[in-house]
């Protein structure tokens, strides 16, 4: 539960990048989370950067996130939208990718909205 202003108020970068981080670390948990913690391989999958041209993770995400790079709502939910729509793109809606993509996703909007920051 939440407490004090509503954060989407808050211009406060700190504020907003520990929310980040509580969102990102909810989500990294979660047991549909496998397929994303970190960059696709070509020796996985050798046709992926055929065909995804702007790949994200939820690795990198960290990385951004320690570099400060999300100082805004919108690049935040840009890369992991980003995440959940590659996966979209690539895989047929009968994978178990696609289906980690849709749970996952679903998750990572009720943390968002429990912290005040989805809409
Ligand atoms: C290990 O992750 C994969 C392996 C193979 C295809 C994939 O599409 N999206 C992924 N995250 C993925």
């Amino acid at each position: 539960h939440r407490t004090g202003r509503p954060l989407e108020e808050s211009s406060d970068p700190e504020k907003l990048a520990a929310s980040f981080a509580a969102v990102l670390q909810s989500v990294r948990h979660h047991a549909s989370a496998w397929p994303f913690l970190k960059p696709v391989t070509v020796a996985e999958v050798p046709d992926y950067y055929d065909h995804i041209k702007y790949p994200m993770d939820l690795k990198t995400m960290g990385e951004r996130l320690k570099k400060g790079y999300y100082v805004t709502r919108r690049l935040f939910m840009a890369d992991m939208a980003r995440i959940f729509s590659n996966c979209r793109f690539y895989n047929s809606p009968e994978t178990e990718y696609y289906r980690c993509a849709n749970n996952l996703e679903r998750y990572y909007q009720t943390k968002m909205r429990e912290l005040g920051l989805w809409d």
